[in-house]
């Protein structure tokens, strides 16, 4: 039985502006399991990304619990919120956000002295998580202008894993790259889930969620499905891209 890292309850999001109120997520009762790779699909619109920024503590709940390993996010307050996530979850968005004027291996090691401040450690991990995710000695040194935007995003998820995060976020991290640099990205998500690593994606693009083991549907604000998919595997995704499209209808996408 594997682990539960999130558990909400009740979690509820609004957003008030002039007077009224979006009621975007509804009593939402989540869990979320160590290892796992959870897309969270919907319509444009159906909170998918509230629900990203409320479950890694990036927004704050307006009602309801989460839970991560146990511990109360509406308890911390913004600073002890900002040091769990820091500690505890790592990032990836669209917008990749490295740093213009500094090089590849510096970006990964600005994320990873805040945490680690043993430099040679944090440099050796970085370089070997860069080489993970096949961005060579050769490349360290250049500045991200210098990088393709597939490469651009690999080393973003090497500065999002650089501190061991319990769990990885990412909102649309191919939604701005073309297909080859597409696959490169996700063949790096694949690669590092199945040595461990969990992962919370929100995608709108059914070959981005064929990535993932589980499918969290979300329409008018609540869980409107909920997708076994068993784990990658390129030989079966053929019966798994059939599967989803299947649930995809069912759930009027
Ligand atoms: N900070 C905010 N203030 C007010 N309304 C917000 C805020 N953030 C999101 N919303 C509203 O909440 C709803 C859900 O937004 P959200 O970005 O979570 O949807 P989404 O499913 O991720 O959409 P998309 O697929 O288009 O990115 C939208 O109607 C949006 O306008």
């Amino acid at each position: 039985m594997s682990k539960t890292i999130i558990k909400t309850e009740k979690l509820c999001k609004t957003f008030s502006s002039g007077g009224i109120q979006q009621h975007v997520l509804k009593n939402l009762d989540i869990e979320l399991l160590e290892g796992d790779f959870t897309i969270i699909m919907g319509s444009s619109g159906s909170g998918k990304s509230t629900l990203l920024y409320a479950l890694s503590g990036m927004d704050k709940a307006t009602l309801g619990e989460i839970e991560f390993e146990g511990k109360s996010l509406a308890k911390l307050n913004n600073d002890q919120l900002a040091i769990f996530r820091r500690n505890h979850c790592g990032f990836v968005f669209q917008q990749i956000y490295l740093l213009d004027n500094m090089s590849v291996l510096d970006n990964v090691l600005a994320s990873g002295l805040l945490v680690n401040k043993n430099r040679r450690e944090t440099v050796k991990k970085a370089k070997e998580l860069l080489v993970k995710v096949g961005i060579d000695e050769k490349s360290w040194s250049k500045f991200p202008s210098q990088l393709s935007g597939g490469e651009a995003q690999r080393v973003g998820i090497v500065r999002a894993l650089i501190n061991n995060p319990r769990i990885l976020f990412a909102d649309e991290p191919t939604g701005a790259l073309n297909s080859a640099s597409s696959d490169s990205v996700l063949d790096v998500l694949t690669k590092v889930n199945r040595d461990g690593q969990s992962i919370v994606m929100v995608t709108h693009d059914i070959k981005t969620a064929l990535r993932g083991n589980r499918i969290l549907y979300l329409r008018d604000g609540v869980i409107y499905g909920d997708l076994p998919l068993g784990g990658y595997d390129e030989q079966k995704n053929p019966e798994r891209h059939e599967e989803l499209k299947v649930f995809l209808a069912e759930m009027g996408w």
